[in-house]
């Protein structure tokens, strides 16, 4: 299959990059976390507070499982590279691109959205462990990894569709 994931911690701008690059290559594109809350009809809290990270986690990996479209660029969940299934599904099935930003940035996008009950839960000095454990996994999922740091959301998008086309040998 031809999909591009954009994988990467909470704030890194998956969203914010993956929809300029919709634009930009003019495929549809979909975010993981606002799918499962459509699928199941509860937020992302509510899924945790209810169910449990580990729920939540399943939910993630039935996502990519049964997911059938082709040709579309995936927003996912930060956490999404823990589970090794869903890193083999994702390099199998598409392109792999993580966007790697500074962790004092991401702190100053996510620390205060109540939307997030990892980030609710913890302490600043527990989430940048959380992304410092997860780094490794990120880059060793991805097919193309993109610095963020210094660069416009325009900057990064023009070289992830630079990128894209030059593993597709277009
Ligand atoms: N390179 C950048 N320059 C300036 N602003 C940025 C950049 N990257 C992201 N942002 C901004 O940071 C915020 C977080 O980005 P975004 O929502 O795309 O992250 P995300 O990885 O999708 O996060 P999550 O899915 O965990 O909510 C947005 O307001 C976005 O516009
Ligand atoms: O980093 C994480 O573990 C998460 C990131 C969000 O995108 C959501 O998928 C959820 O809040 C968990
Ligand atoms: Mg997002």
């Amino acid at each position: 299959m031809n999909r591009i994931y954009m994988i990467g911690f909470m704030g890194c701008g998956k969203s914010a990059v993956g929809r300029r690059l919709s634009f930009l290559l003019k495929l549809p594109f979909y975010d993981m976390d606002k799918e499962i809350v459509r699928q199941t009809g509860k937020t992302i809290p509510e899924i945790f507070e209810e169910h449990g990270e580990e729920y939540f986690r399943e939910l993630e990996t039935q996502f990519l499982q049964n997911f059938k479209n082709d040709h579309c660029i995936i927003s996912t969940g930060g956490g999404v590279t823990m589970r090794k299934a869903n890193q083999k599904i994702m390099r199998n099935t598409g392109l792999v691109l993580f966007l790697d930003a500074p962790f004092r940035e991401i702190w100053r996008r996510i620390h205060r959205d109540p939307n997030r009950p990892i980030v609710r839960q913890s302490t600043r000095e527990e989430i940048e462990e959380l992304h410092k454990a997860r780094y490794r996994d990120y880059k060793q999922t991805a097919h193309i990894t993109i610095r963020t740091e210094f660069r416009t959301l325009r900057q990064i998008t023009q070289y992830a569709s630079f990128q894209v086309k030059r593993l597709k040998g277009e």
